[in-house]
């Protein structure tokens, strides 16, 4: 008997799982398994295994991931090659694309572990995801998957949790880890059976890292094993001699079951070089699209008459329906629409949703006074937040995701009004608002610092609690004139600082927050924002697009006007549309290919008026391509240039796209490289207003240089071209020069480097004196 046929007899008679179609399912390779072992015992293991995870159905208390779960898309995500600076934070590295691009590379569950077709499998996948963006709940979905035998690659799923690194003891062995430890599996009456299956198949392995807090607990575990440590593994892995760390650290270094499949899911914060270098692949859970809130919604409420009340009252209720998009909190705003029973208003900000669940999990489940009283003190003291879950009866759920907001930093004892006596801190120095709303983080000595997600978020509840409505206010402070003196102190304080920022202080970030305090407040910043507003770089959600806009047309009452820059935010077109919608933008800049599906979108609905704006308004000049994909994209919108058309229905009006007048600077951390002067070379020869072209120091060589020998006698606008400190050698060099006789209009082509020999160099000079050095 071979291992495939073991195999085939696992499978279970668990119904196929819905969502992923079974193509995928690849035969597993033929490995003879040694005659002395019991193939039962292995076999009726692994059916174990998958039963124990079909039985584990909970996404959390009350929603099952048979019925609740919503199949979303996972994005992949690449890097932005910077040789100088690899010591960033992921998220900085992380190359934020449009909706287009993000469109054309997502992907589905049961595609996570391959590549391409006939690439190789990907065996080290990272697992991306903001805070509750739901990484944990699509790993439950893959372990699911495999027990309905959609993973057919893989005869073993362990799933190990980071809070295991707590358990100090070495008295763990590899066996021990996997069998005992896994949150996956169930009791083994052969362990060693077992275990020496899993050691002879390695690559029929899946091993799944959750519940790390951070990028850096595992970056730490990537740091070089001790020699002595990883032969003793090697020789022994059945040993109890090892802690749940060093076991960790072999299996992410690959010591041990070094073909395994290894899926890590982490938010992408903190410094992650080492975890990237050991990376196949890079995928992100990217939360819900509209229709993935319609079907969460109808999920949620069973009741036909509340389904569509709910999805009613969240249409009417725009930026409750933008949170949504993370589905954590969407899961927060079912159950206040659930508890509210139509009656409230629908909570306006993130904190009024959040303090309104608290609310109302602390008035079903706990006796108010005593446990307020609790939680303020035990929080006060500086108390994890772990450490709260594990003596009230609340969620698990909503304790982490008040634990992601609230951190051990802020106390919870901000909740609970403390915050109304504290005094003022005393400097306005840092270009956050904490220090003027909160009192001084007092910590122990020694814990880590505060991540930026979590400083970010604090700010906004800060804020957000400081700026309650009239009535809210009444709520909850009733006759205490101390307190809402504090509090109407605290936001003056705010506003004073706000207003004391010149234009250029404001950090985009800062717009997000401050809408946190209502329109009051975003009234302030309005007044202050810079004509000439851009967000490069600053990842724009729904929720985040819907404060924009907010605050943009709170500035147009008072007739304010913008040049907006929403290039590498990640808008989606929803949003971009939504900016569009808006009078007072003079000009606004994109991701290309997102700007063109909005054309396309807005002239296939008729809506001529927004058309024009949308295609008039726009601006590239200059372009500052970083990615490979802005290349394609320009190739895009100069072909509708050159067309004058958008797709077959959809014409550009006669007077705009006229002057494209291109100025592309260098590509600054992605390499364009031959490939990319390739797919370029096309596009540039019939654009008609480019005067100046810098592919400055772009990895482009020989072939690359012929491609744009080839069309520079086209370019009959250019004037001048630098290709300085590229690769190009002698022969690239050559090339150029002699397409250089050919265009008489040209002043200059720098492209020194190197690569070419001086004396050829030297002599091409010669030649032509518009070839420059520098
Ligand atoms: N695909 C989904 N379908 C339905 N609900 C979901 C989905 N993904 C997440 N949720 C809901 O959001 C909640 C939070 O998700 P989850 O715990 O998976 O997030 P996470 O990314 O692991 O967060 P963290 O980084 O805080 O650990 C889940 O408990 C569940 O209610």
């Amino acid at each position: 008997m071979t291992y495939h046929d073991l195999s085939n007899c696992c499978v279970s008679e668990a119904s196929p799982c819905k969502e992923s179609p079974r193509p995928q399912c690849q035969s597993p390779p033929v490995i003879d398994i040694p005659r002395m072992l019991p193939y039962e015992s292995v076999k009726d293991y692994i059916q174990q295994a998958k039963a124990h995870m079909l039985q584990s159905q909970e996404m959390e208390a009350d929603l099952s991931l048979t019925s609740h779960y919503v199949d979303v898309q996972l994005v992949e995500r690449s890097i932005l090659r910077c040789a100088k600076n690899t010591n960033k934070s992921l998220d900085k590295e992380l190359a934020i694309v449009g909706d287009a691009e993000r469109q054309k590379s997502s992907l589905g569950r049961s595609q996570i572990f391959e590549g391409p077709t006939e690439a190789k499998p990907k065996r080290t996948v990272l697992l991306l995801g903001n805070a509750s963006m739901g990484k944990t709940t699509l790993i439950k979905k893959l372990c699911h998957d495999w027990s309905n035998d959609c993973l057919p690659q893989f005869d073993f799923v362990f799933l190990l949790d980071g809070k295991a690194l707590s358990l100090n003891e070495p008295t763990f062995s590899l066996q021990t880890l996997l069998l005992e430890l896994s949150s996956s599996a169930p009791y083994c009456l052969d362990p060693n059976s077992v275990f020496t299956q899993v050691l002879a198949a390695p690559k029929r392995v899946l091993i799944i890292f959750d519940g790390f807090e951070e990028l850096r607990d595992y970056e730490v575990l990537l740091q070089t094993q001790e020699k002595d440590l990883a032969t003793s593994l090697l020789k022994d892995s059945k040993k109890q001699i090892y802690t749940v760390r060093q076991l960790y650290s072999a299996i992410l270094q690959r010591v041990v079951l070094p073909g395994c499949t290894l899926l890590i899911s982490t938010r992408p914060r903190g410094n992650a070089s080492q975890l990237l270098r050991r990376s196949d692949r890079l995928l992100e859970v990217c939360g819900f699209t509209s229709t993935d809130v319609e079907t969460y919604v109808s999920q949620y409420f069973t009741d036909p008459a509340l389904k569509a009340s709910a999805m009613d009252r969240l249409k009417n209720s725009s930026y409750l329906l933008s949170l949504c998009w993370n589905p954590g909190l969407c899961r927060l705003v079912c159950l206040v629409i659930e508890q509210s029973k139509g009656s409230d208003d629908l909570p306006r900000t993130l904190t009024g949703l959040c303090r309104q669940v608290l609310w109302l999990k602390m008035e079903c489940e706990c006796r108010r006074a005593q446990t307020c009283d609790k939680l303020s003190s035990l929080a006060w003291e500086g108390h994890k937040f772990f450490s709260l879950s594990l003596s009230l009866p609340l969620p698990l759920f909503l304790f982490r995701f008040l634990c992601v907001i609230l951190t051990d930093f802020l106390s919870l004892a901000l909740w609970f009004s403390l915050y109304l006596t504290f005094p003022l801190s005393r400097t306005v120095a840092e270009r956050t608002f904490l220090p003027q709303v909160l009192p001084s983080p007092s910590g122990p000595r020694g814990r880590r610092r505060p991540q930026r997600e979590e400083l970010e978020l604090t700010q906004r509840f800060a804020i957000g609690l400081l700026f309650p409505s009239r009535t809210q206010l009444q709520r909850h402070l009733g006759s205490d004139v101390l307190s809402k003196d504090t509090v109407l102190a605290k936001r003056v304080s705010v506003t004073q600082h706000l207003e004391g920022h010149c234009n250029a202080d404001l950090s985009p970030a800062q717009i997000l927050d401050v809408y946190s305090g209502g329109m009051r407040l975003a009234g302030h910043l309005a007044r202050k924002l810079p004509e000439v507003l851009t967000f490069r770089g600053v990842p724009l959600g729904p929720p985040d697009a819907f404060v924009v806009r907010k605050v943009l047309e709170q500035a147009g009452a008072e007739g304010k006007r913008f040049c907006l820059g929403l290039e590498d935010t990640g808008i989606q077109i929803a949003g971009l549309r939504a900016m569009m919608e808006l009078s007072n933008i003079n000009t606004y800049r994109a991701c290309i290919a997102d700007v063109i599906n909005l054309w396309e979108e807005l002239g296939q609905s008729g809506e001529e008026g927004l058309l024009e704006g949308a295609v008039s308004k726009f601006k590239i000049n200059p372009l500052k391509a970083t990615q490979v994909c802005h290349i394609e994209h320009l190739a895009k919108l100069v072909s509708i240039h050159m067309q004058r058309r958008l797709s077959h229905s959809v014409c550009v009006p006669s007077n705009v796209l006229e002057c494209i007048y291109l100025f592309l600077t260098h590509y600054l951390k992605n390499k364009i490289g031959d490939r990319g002067a390739e797919q370029l070379a096309p596009a540039l020869k019939t654009l008609p207003s480019l005067h100046r072209l810098s592919l400055y120091s772009n990895a482009i060589s020989d072939g690359g240089a012929e491609s744009l020998a080839a069309v520079l006698s086209h370019m009959t606008s250019l004037t001048d071209l630098d290709v300085k400190f590229n690769k190009l050698t002698d022969v690239g060099a050559q090339s150029l020069g002699a397409s250089l006789k050919n265009c008489p209009w040209m002043k200059s082509l720098r492209m020194w480097n190197e690569c070419i020999p001086y004396g050829v160099f030297e002599r091409l000079q010669q030649q032509d004196h518009r070839i420059l050095s520098q």
